[in-house]
């Protein structure tokens, strides 16, 4: 089938499922540098709504496929693709005989994944996935195919196949990285919306690569085709891995079914949710005050209010600065500040902000910002075990893996990798 249609794949890798971290991937079979092409897939051979045997129905129709997710034309493509024995796609698609192998926490019952992932924020993901994907079915896509007697039927294409499905395509499809606009254009598109994400893709062979933070591939975009690059040697027998974006295990896990091991996963993160921050102000008027201030800091800053701590600092010192500014306000400068709806732009030095909140600008920071920090990391790390139970309980556990389920070992990857960042936050926030 590769070779049918133009599927290029240089004779130093393979697919195996043996030598490899989870069932298909690829490997190796010489020494191969980094800028090597591994292989190219001509844009013909991807799957999506504009290649789709129904494609024609599909960009018609389009106005009516309006699903909240963006994926319903690739889902009613893959629904019709899948299940058509003439398909173009269908020896691709057989690899797949019923996607009994898609472990995502989905798939997993209510009871067990609120048990296993408390606190993890995968629970609450999932129950929006889960009544998003309903309503999405029940709403959009079931009068579409029921309009459509001659290429879908609700028998064979019901919400239980369209759930694996989406479960598919958040596991193996891929989405085009959005053209950066040039300044120019930037400057004057300003104050439009971003603009919506492009639709995602099946890409044949593109992913039977497994992933991992420290990858050795990457899959470049080009007009005519998709070229899988190699960006470090990788030397013969070795597994060739692509990388699925800077995914925390949490997001592995979510949309992927797996998890990496907690230690090696550079790309892992915590949450402390503002409500851990406030929990610690003892008088009732300064929490008013401070909640307050919080309310309309979101407002200001719509979904950037969001710091970022990375290794070498806070990634976000500009909102930082923002925020701290708006936080140490006494009452009266905050009540002047709401009247005046912001402050005037002063012409603050972004280098100066940026220093004071790099590593080494950290102990400028106030001492009592510090203890709130240090003592809302340690509140969130308690809110993942229930109350009373020991805070490290899941030591015990990891040291004990080999006895776990695989569902188990995974969510203690993931809770184990935020915890060990909380404490590592704790321990920086401590003096
Ligand atoms: C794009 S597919 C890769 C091909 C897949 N291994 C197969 O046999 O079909 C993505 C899936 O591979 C698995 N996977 C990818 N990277 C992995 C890793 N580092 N560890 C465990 N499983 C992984 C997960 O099940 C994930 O949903």
């Amino acid at each position: 089938w590769c070779q049918s249609v133009g599927l290029v794949l240089s004779n130093k890798v393979c697919v195996s499922k043996e030598g490899t971290v989870a069932e298909y991937g690829m490997l190796a079979r010489d020494d191969i540098e980094e800028g090597e092409v591994l292989f190219t897939i001509p844009r013909s051979a991807l799957l999506h709504q504009g290649t789709t045997k129904v494609s024609v129905l599909l960009e018609k129709e389009r106005s009516s496929l309006d699903g909240s997710s963006g994926w319903v034309p690739l889902l009613l493509a893959l629904f019709y693709e899948y299940t058509s024995p003439q398909s173009h796609w269908k020896p691709y698609l057989s690899l797949w005989t019923n996607f009994k192998t898609l472990d995502h926490p989905m798939f997993w019952s209510k009871e067990e994944r609120d048990r296993l992932l408390r606190g993890t924020g995968i629970p609450e993901a999932v129950d929006t996935d889960l009544a998003n994907i309903q309503k999405e079915y029940t709403d959009v896509v079931l009068p579409f195919i029921k309009k459509h007697p001659d290429l879908w039927d609700p028998n064979t294409h019901t919400m239980e196949l369209y759930t694996l499905l989406v479960a598919f395509v958040m596991a193996y499809s891929f989405q085009e990285p959005q053209e950066e606009d040039d300044e120019e254009e930037e400057e004057e598109d300003e104050e439009e919306d971003e603009k919506a994400p492009n639709p995602p893709m099946m890409v044949p062979m593109a992913d039977m690569l497994n992933h991992v933070s420290n990858h050795n591939a990457n899959l470049e975009f080009t007009p005519d085709s998709l070229k899988m690059v190699c960006v470090r040697p990788i030397h013969k027998g070795e597994e060739v891995f692509n990388t699925y974006g800077q995914m925390a295990n949490w997001q592995l896990l979510h949309m992927y079914g797996f998890t990496e091991s907690y230690h090696s996963n550079s790309n892992d993160t915590a949450d402390i949710p503002h409500h851990q921050l406030l929990q610690n102000i003892q008088s009732d008027m300064e929490r008013q005050l401070v909640e307050e201030k919080w309310e309309m800091l979101c407002q200001i800053m719509q979904e950037k209010a969001t710091f970022v701590f990375g290794k070498q600092g806070c990634l976000t010192d500009t909102e930082l600065h923002t925020a701290l500014k708006v936080l140490c306000m006494s009452k009266e400068e905050f009540s002047e500040f709401k009247d005046d709806e912001g402050w005037e732009e002063d012409e603050e030095d972004d280098e100066k902000i940026s220093l004071a909140f790099c590593n080494d600008g950290v102990p400028g920071l106030k001492t009592s910002w510090r203890r709130l920090i240090h003592e809302a990391a340690r509140l969130t790390v308690r809110s993942y075990s229930k109350e009373g139970e020991a805070v490290d309980s899941d030591q015990t556990l990891i040291e004990n893996q080999a006895r776990l389920s695989s569902r188990q070992q995974r969510a203690l990857q993931v809770r184990w990798g935020q915890k060990s960042i909380l404490y590592r936050l704790m321990e920086l926030t401590k003096s």
